[in-house]
């Protein structure tokens, strides 16, 4: 696929997929945006709203309403599908009934010919993304969960604020289960080509660490803070969608840390997991291995046992 004409269907038209869809429209990231829900009105409302922004928007993209059919010329699906966590409640508390709805999507949207790329990023997401895997039967770069590039851009903001450094220039990453068991690999972060914890000694001497850990925590609860807070979080995975979005259409290569299958690449079980990924057309084209600590690399194992564990309760 990707054509000329850039094409990106929507499945789920909730909080998470307009938010998706209203940033693609302002960073003028596709060509045609097609919009399913179980809710049709929902969907055709949602569609009527956007056009209307349109003549704002300095893009003559095409924005409608449509069905399963129009994914057969698409170049990713895109599914936020789904019921989201309630205040108190785990992604894990989700797995069953979005199970459920991955069955009544995956099956049509694969029925309709489909030969782009699968984006995912409905909770809990590591384990949608292997539903996605084994219902569609599709090569497994084909699936990308956004995995933990949320996680990611929140750690870079607060390294950079806590540094008062560029995000840009925050190379660090979030890594395992978009979910409790994610980690930081701090041995890999870096402030331009200094490790981070080298300057957390410079500044502030045997207290080094507390900093960090405070940062990390941060990043693993901020989730939990902000459905708290407002029920829902969507403008910020609906930003790193468009960033993976882009990444797929482009062709870039770029170097994300989506929810790949991992295979052997850090001794851990077969699962989808957050790991720093190459997106490019085809998806996921090769997995970026990095020289964890024995520390680190001990979480990297509990990350994807907990996953594995989930996935085998699951019946197709
Ligand atoms: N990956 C990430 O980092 C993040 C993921 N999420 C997840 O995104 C998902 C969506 O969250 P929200 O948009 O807040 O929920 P929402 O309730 O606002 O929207 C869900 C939409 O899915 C639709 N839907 C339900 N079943 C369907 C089906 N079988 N076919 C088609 N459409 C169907 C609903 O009608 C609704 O419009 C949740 O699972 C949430 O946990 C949320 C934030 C971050
Ligand atoms: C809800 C969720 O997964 C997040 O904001 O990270």
């Amino acid at each position: 696929m990707c054509t000329d004409n850039r094409k990106v269907v929507l499945v789920g038209t909730g909080l998470v997929g307009m938010s998706f869809a209203y940033a693609l429209l302002n960073q003028h990231a596709c060509d045609e945006l097609v919009l399913i829900d179980i809710n049709k009105q929902r969907a055709e409302g949602e569609a009527m709203d956007l056009n209307h922004g349109l003549a704002f928007s300095g893009t003559n993209m095409k924005i409608y309403a449509g069905d399963y059919k129009d994914c057969a010329d698409a170049d990713i699906v895109a599914i936020c599908a789904g019921v989201a966590q309630k205040p108190g409640e785990s992604r894990m508390d989700l797995l069953q009934r979005n199970t459920a709805v991955f069955k009544s999507i995956v099956e049509p949207v694969v029925a309709s010919g489909f030969s782009g790329v699968f984006l995912v990023a409905t909770n809990p997401v590591d384990i949608m993304s292997y539903v996605t895997y084994r219902l569609s039967g599709f090569a497994k770069g084909r699936i990308v969960g956004t995995g933990t590039t949320l996680d990611t851009a929140r750690l870079r903001y607060l390294l950079g604020d806590y540094f008062k450094v560029d995000p840009r220039n925050v190379h660090a990453y979030v890594m395992g289960e978009h979910g409790d068991s994610e980690f930081v690999p701090w041995s890999q972060a870096l402030i331009a080509t200094r490790p981070v914890m080298e300057l957390c000694v410079e500044n502030h001497g045997p207290d080094y660490k507390a900093g960090m850990l405070h940062i990390g925590e941060e990043v693993r609860t901020a989730a939990y803070r902000i459905i708290e807070a407002k029920k829902a979080t969507y403008y910020g995975i609906g930003m790193a969608m468009v960033r993976v979005a882009r990444a797929i259409l482009g062709g870039e290569n770029s170097v994300l840390t989506v929810s790949s299958l991992l295979d052997d690449d850090y001794g851990t079980p077969k699962v989808y997991a957050g790991v720093p990924s190459i997106v490019s057309r085809r998806g996921v084209s090769r997995i970026i291995r990095l020289s964890l600590t024995p520390e680190e690399n001990q979480l990297m194992q509990d990350s994807c046992a907990k996953l594995e564990q989930a996935v085998s309760g699951l019946t197709f």
